[in-house]
């Protein structure tokens, strides 16, 4: 068995549907600690395949093996237990629950997982010092703490969903095209800020995005189309 921190293969992957695969790979890994880039159009599969690493679809043929643990050995709920506990997400659309505080929304990885929990109380006295700890690493000042998701800039919204990625030190993190509503500018501090953190907690990093500009900073880059073999087998 492979010890990197990911590591899927001879996977095969259709969407519900669908008459072909969406992504038919032979082997995709990131080792502990790596900082990877994937890229690939619109539609390549990007996200199809950070919700493979999570767990929230599976294959229909292969494996998925996330800290060594083979996801599809694990029944649904098993498999939502471990996302929440090892990987921290930062989606696309950052999914901060809008009725929420900054803080709460920060600590709520910890109240869905006891490994984080118990993670983050070693980082912090409390889940709210660990949070607001973050929050300052992150640029984010007190005065913005208690205010509800909605009422921050969409750069704003971008650092909390990083803080709660973060929070309890998940071994991995996945981040989903996150800056695609910045400007350039903006997209390199926050690709700054969250490689800068995953490098202090140890965490692999896959980051998903379409700009290539984002790519040079990363240990590994990896265009999805050159190893998905139902995007070689199309026309050109
Ligand atoms: N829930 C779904 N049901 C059926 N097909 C889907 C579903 N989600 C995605 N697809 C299809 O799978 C393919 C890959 O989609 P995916 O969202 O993974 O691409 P992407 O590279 O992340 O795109 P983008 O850069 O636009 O976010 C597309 O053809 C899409 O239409």
């Amino acid at each position: 068995m492979s010890d990197a921190a990911i590591a899927l293969r001879d996977i095969t992957f259709t969407w519900p549907g669908q008459k072909t695969p969406t992504l038919a790979l032979d082997r995709f890994e990131v080792q502990a600690r790596e900082q990877v880039f994937v890229s690939g159009p619109s539609g390549s599969g990007k996200s199809t395949l950070l919700a493979l690493i999570g767990g929230i679809s599976s294959a229909q043929a292969g494996s998925v093996a996330i800290l060594g643990q083979a996801l599809e050995a694990l029944p649904a709920s098993r498999r939502d237990r471990f996302r929440v506990d090892h990987i921290g997400f930062i989606f696309q659309q950052f999914n901060l629950i809008p009725y929420l505080s900054i803080l709460d929304n920060v600590v709520l990885p910890c109240r869905f997982s006891a490994l984080r929990r118990e993670r983050a109380l070693a980082q912090g006295s409390d889940l709210r010092t660990a949070a607001e700890s973050l929050l300052r690493s992150l640029d984010l000042t007190p005065d913005l703490w208690t205010r509800a998701a909605t009422q921050l800039s969409i750069g704003q919204q971008q650092r909390v969903a990083a803080a709660r990625a973060l929070i309890g030190r998940p071994e991995i993190v996945v981040a989903d095209e996150p800056t695609s509503a910045l400007d350039s500018d903006r997209q390199q501090a926050f690709l700054n800020l969250i490689r800068h953190e995953c490098e202090q907690a140890g965490a692999s990093l896959v980051f998903v995005s379409h700009d290539q500009r984002l790519a040079e900073r990363f240990d590994r880059r990896i265009a999805l189309n050159d190893i998905n073999r139902c995007a070689q087998e199309e026309p050109a």
